[in-house]
């Protein structure tokens, strides 16, 4: 089995631009409500829910903790919805992406997510499933439920990536 190394890059909304958004309130579009006591950091996300019944749900995953060298050897997507990943107690996660190469993925990047930042994966785009850190994790999940089946799973047939170390930016 071959083995591909694979490095970590800080999140950063131009690097992720291809994939979807980053949840942040860094170069957010900042309005003032509620008479001045709160500050909305509008429109963050493109929420896409496709499909018969289609509708947007909101989960909480808990997800174990990984630790490096931690070998990437599967990629998924969702065809009919985007999905959010937002972290609740504030731990870093980690977030591995490809653009589609004729129906598989392509080449993969990773992403070192802060513990405030978030990160939506529009429809239809390769990614890892929940990749959280240090220890279990809670996210809210934006996700999209209805009646097709949305979940399309690739395999690496003979190599997988590995994610030696995940330094902190
Ligand atoms: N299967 C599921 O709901 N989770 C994955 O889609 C994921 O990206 O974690
Ligand atoms: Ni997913």
């Amino acid at each position: 089995m071959r083995v591909e190394l694979l490095g970590v890059e800080p999140l950063t909304k131009a690097a992720f631009a291809p994939f979807g958004d980053v949840i942040e309130v860094e170069g957010a579009e900042r309005r003032l409500i509620n008479n001045g006591s709160t500050e909305r950091f509008h429109d963050l996300a493109r929420v896409e829910a496709e499909g018969t019944e289609a509708r947007v749900l909101i989960n909480i995953f808990r997800g174990q903790p990984f630790a490096a060298p931690i070998d990437i050897t599967m990629m998924e997507r969702h065809p009919f919805g985007s999905q959010a990943f937002i972290p609740l107690q504030g731990r870093p996660f980690l977030v591995v992406v490809a653009q589609d190469a004729a129906g598989k993925p392509g080449p993969l990047r990773a992403f070192l997510a802060r513990s405030d930042q978030g990160v939506n994966y529009w429809r239809n785009v390769w990614h890892h499933p929940l990749l959280s850190l240090e220890q279990a994790s809670d996210f809210l999940i934006v996700d999209r439920a209805g009646m097709e089946d949305n979940l399309e799973e690739y395999f690496f047939p003979d190599f997988i990536c590995r994610i030696d170390t995940i330094t902190d930016f």
